[in-house]
């Protein structure tokens, strides 16, 4: 088989940790023999092992006193460098190294500055032989969301809506009327599990009174974000329940009630979008879906500020209403979820 054969197969048991990791990357490592797989892992939970540490012992595990010198002889495929800190586990490069590894092969060079081309050093100084740059793009895209957070200093931003046949996206009146059917309902919880957070803004939060929970699909709850300047969103409502920590931005003040966290900032009417953006970096909040109304999602249309767009279009149209944002991107994809059309683009200017 190819290097290029194992590192997919890394990305296939990698992709098990999604909405889990965070904001680590998704790796997986596979240790191969004479072109036979002797044992696999996968990073799983944040602040548990990294991929290599499983891979390598589920090698031990399974051919117990035999294991050393089969390491001795082995490949690892791993879809990022190992890591050459300690942070919540020991060096992952240290291990190879322990183990005596014959030959290393990586898919992306990690760009977080503990690592950085210091994994593949203590490797190579170790004299095990270091293949990099396998599938590199494609590692680069199943892992978008930790390289924006590392390279761009900001979240992943995925933009998300239902519209009309005829281009409506919501009521005159602002009053809530569903758009898309059930099996995209069911598809955009599966996304919430994926993402750290979820972005609404005031007027959605008051109309829609929405849980923004994954309740259809197993899995975590993303964090709630909602944009609400005068604190105008009822207690009451869906968002302030203990289903979820819920953020909410505002002027007025910053606080933590229960699982409900008041950030204050200044001048919101100004480089939102770009605010929110730092401010979820340096919380460590890797990705984030927003899910409307159209006035936020134009603001981040606006400023440039959008990786991925994953839009609706229900057959039905509407006599009236108000019209939904205008999309500029690369269109990557377009699939029926039951009788919707999902189109994906992405913005390759950014
Ligand atoms: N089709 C779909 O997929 C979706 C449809 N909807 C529908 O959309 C409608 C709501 O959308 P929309 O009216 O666009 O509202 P939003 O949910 O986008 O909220 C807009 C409000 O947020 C506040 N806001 C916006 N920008 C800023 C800023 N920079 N600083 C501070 N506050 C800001 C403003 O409140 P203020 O005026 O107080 O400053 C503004 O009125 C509802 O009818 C809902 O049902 C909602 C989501 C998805
Ligand atoms: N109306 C509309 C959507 N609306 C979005 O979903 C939110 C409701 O979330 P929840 O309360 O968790 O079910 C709502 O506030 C808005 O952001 N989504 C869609 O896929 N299609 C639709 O037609
Ligand atoms: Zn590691």
């Amino acid at each position: 088989m190819t290097h290029e054969f194992y590192i997919k197969r890394c990305l296939e048991l990698a992709v098990l940790g999604i909405g889990n990791v965070s904001p680590n990357p998704m790796v997986g490592c596979v240790i191969v023999v004479d072109d036979k797989i002797i044992g696999e892992g996968y990073h799983q939970k944040y602040g548990e092992a990294h991929a290599e540490p499983n891979a390598v012992k589920a090698v031990i595990d399974r051919f117990g006193a035999d294991a050393e010198t089969l390491l001795q002889q082995a490949t690892a495929y791993v879809n990022l460098e190992p890591c050459a800190h300690f942070g919540k586990t020991p060096p992952c490069a240290d291990l190879f190294v322990k183990h005596k590894l014959k030959k290393v092969v990586i898919g992306n060079r990690d760009p977080f500055s503990g690592v950085d081309g210091k994994g593949i050093e203590k490797l190579k100084n170790a004299r095990i032989e270091v293949e990099s740059g396998i599938l590199d793009e494609e590692c680069k895209y199943f892992n978008r969301r930790f390289f924006s957070r590392i390279q761009k200093q900001r979240p992943y931003i995925i933009l998300k809506w239902a519209e009309t046949a005829n281009g409506y996206f919501s009521t005159l009146d602002g009053h809530q009327k569903w758009i898309s059917g059930a099996l995209a309902k069911r598809l955009t919880h599966q996304w919430r599990t994926e993402e750290d957070a979820i972005l609404i803004g005031k007027q959605t939060a008051i109309m829609d009174n929405p849980q923004l929970t994954s309740r259809e699909w197993p899995g975590k709850n993303p964090v709630r974000l909602v944009i609400d300047k005068d604190l105008q969103v009822p207690q009451s409502n869906h968002i302030f329940n203990s289903a979820a920590k819920t953020i909410i931005f505002n002027e007025v003040k910053t606080d933590v009630i229960d699982n409900v966290h008041y950030i204050q900032m200044e001048d919101m009417h100004f480089y939102l979008a770009q605010k929110i953006a730092f401010q979820l970096y340096l919380m460590d909040v890797q990705s984030v879906i927003i899910e409307g109304g159209a006035n936020i999602l134009n603001q981040f249309l606006t400023a440039n500020l959008w990786d991925e767009a994953r839009v609706f279009t229900a057959p039905n149209s509407w006599p009236n209403g108000l019209r939904s944002p205008i999309i500029n991107g690369e269109l990557r994809e377009q699939i029926h979820i039951g009788l919707d059309k999902l189109s994906i683009y992405i913005n390759h200017t950014i």
